[in-house]
C-alpha cells in the first residue's frame, strides 16, 4: 500500500462530507443512529468489511454515536483504501 501525500489526503477529504483528520495522522468519522442497536449493527457490517478485505478501523461505541477512525499501519499513513473504505461506510450509514 502506498502511503498518500498530505496534497491528496486533503483533496480526499475536501470531498468526504463528514470525515476530518485528526492527530494529524487518522481519518475520522462519527456517525449517529437513532437507536443503540442500529449502531451496533452498522458496527457489525464495518467489522464484517473489514475482515473481507483484511483492513480494520477503530471503532468506538459511545451509545449511539458510533466513532471510526482509519489509519493504514503497514505503510504507516492513510492510503487508497482507507479513503475507499471511509466511502463504503457512508454507503452502508442510512442517516435516521
Ligand atoms: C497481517 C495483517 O494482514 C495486517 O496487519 C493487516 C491487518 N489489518 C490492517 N488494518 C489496518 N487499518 N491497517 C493495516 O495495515 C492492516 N494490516
Amino acid at each position: 500500500m502506498e502511503k498518500l501525500s498530505e496534497q491528496e489526503v486533503r483533496s480526499f477529504l475536501v470531498q468526504a462530507v463528514g470525515w476530518q483528520l485528526v492527530e494529524d495522522k487518522w481519518i475520522e468519522k462519527k456517525y449517529r443512529f437513532d437507536d443503540y442497536l442500529k449502531g451496533i449493527d452498522f458496527v457489525q457490517n464495518v467489522a464484517r468489511l473489514a475482515e473481507e478485505i483484511n483492513h480494520h478501523p477503530v471503532i468506538t461505541i459511545d451509545y449511539k454515536l458510533i466513532r471510526i477512525k482509519l489509519f493504514s499501519w503497514d505503510a504507516n499513513g492513510l492510503t487508497e483504501l482507507d479513503c475507499q473504505l471511509a466511502k463504503q461506510y457512508d454507503n452502508m450509514y442510512e442517516a435516521p
